[in-house]
């Protein structure tokens, strides 16, 4: 009997069961998980159904939009609306959240970044989606961003998808971490990777080396350290990765750790740094953390810092727990001079 595996759905269901109440948690993760196959299905057609290439207009952040970063926000925002779970939600692709009006069942809202690694979908390298879901405070507007701005630990759930060489789905609801690989025959997510751990130490570090002249000096130091390898202070030697896409970076540390660095520089500093906090930084540190690894913005835990905007950008340093706390230590070391 092939098909031995769980699946995504009868995972929701226990999950409910450990979680109690009334099956809302099942269907808003039903919901996204249908954005997700319906976009892996069109980042998969790509060319074929004329999905690549720029969509001629730009988001909030000043960025050229892709088609299929406007396609995957339609279809996030579609999805989630007919399920009725979600009161408000808000992405990376909108200036302004999004009111779910009539949603019969709107406890909670909704962030995410629907396409992540947009420099990537032209050139075939895996891109992914990211979500948050927080819930909606009692007696708050959910078409105000204020409803939205609640620190990472907050978070009831996050998960993101990874479409690449198999379409997979990363999921924490606060209880471990686990990965599901979509099975295109029959149409279902099926749990291949059960309670993912990230190791303390690593070899593997990734960051955007062409920044190098901009960075603060606790990161040069670290870098520096570990490219000296086995001569150098570390006594081993490191290799390096750099995909651009963060969802890519994430999912390779869950697999075999690792640390990845977005800090903030010299260049970006006046935007506080590239990734964004609500629907990058902080669904990825629930899942880290989840995971037994560690997620900080260098100078401080990523999921309590207390938000002030709904794109606010933060500098981002996660993964195996040993090296994130040594960059830590670097950082505070600089700052006490
Ligand atoms: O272009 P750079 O500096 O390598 O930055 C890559 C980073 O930017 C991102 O692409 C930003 O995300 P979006 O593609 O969703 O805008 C991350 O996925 C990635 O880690
Ligand atoms: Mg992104
Ligand atoms: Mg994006």
């Amino acid at each position: 009997m092939p098909y031995k595996r769980i699946t995504l759905t009868h995972f929701l269901l226990q999950e409910q069961r450990r979680l109690g109440g009334s099956g809302s948690f099942t269907a808003l993760m039903t919901d996204i998980v249908f954005a997700c196959k319906m976009i892996s299905h069109e980042v998969n057609r790509g060319a074929l159904a004329g999905n690549l290439g720029v969509a001629g207009s730009e988001n909030v952040q000043g960025e050229e939009q892709k088609k299929l970063d406007v396609l995957a926000n339609d279809i996030f925002l579609h999805m989630n609306a007919l399920g009725g779970s979600y009161a408000g939600m808000a992405s990376e692709e909108m200036e302004d959240v999004h009111a779910v009006h009539g949603a019969a069942d709107g406890k909670y809202l909704l962030l995410f970044d629907p396409l992540d690694g947009s420099s990537n979908i032209d050139v075939n390298i895996s891109v992914g989606s990211i979500f948050s879901i927080l819930k909606l405070p009692e007696g708050a507007d959910a078409g105000s961003k204020d409803a939205f701005l609640q620190p990472g630990v907050k978070q009831v759930a996050a998960g993101y998808a990874l479409y690449g060489s198999s379409t997979m789905l990363v999921l924490t609801t606060g209880n471990g971490v686990n990965g599901f690989t979509l099975d295109n025959n029959v149409g279902m997510f099926l749990l291949t990777h059960p309670d993912m751990t990230i190791s303390a130490d690593t070899k593997e570090f990734a960051i955007n080396a062409s920044r190098e002249r901009f960075w603060e000096p606790p990161v040069k130091r670290y870098i520096d350290e570990c490219r000296q390898g086995k001569e150098g202070p570390r006594a081993k030697d490191f290799n390096m990765r750099w995909v651009a896409s963060m969802v890519a970076e994430v999912h390779r540390i869950l697999c075999r750790g690792g640390v990845f660095l977005y800090p903030a520089d010299s260049e970006n500093i006046k935007k506080g740094g590239k990734l964004r906090l609500m629907y990058e930084a902080n669904p990825m540190a629930f899942i880290i953390e989840q995971a037994g690894g560690a997620a900080t913005t260098g100078r401080g835990r990523m999921m309590e810092v207390q938000p002030t905007g709904l794109h606010q950008r933060v500098p981002v340093i996660l993964g195996s727990k040993n090296e994130v706390e040594r960059l830590g230590a670097y950082h505070a070391e600089y700052d006490a001079k």
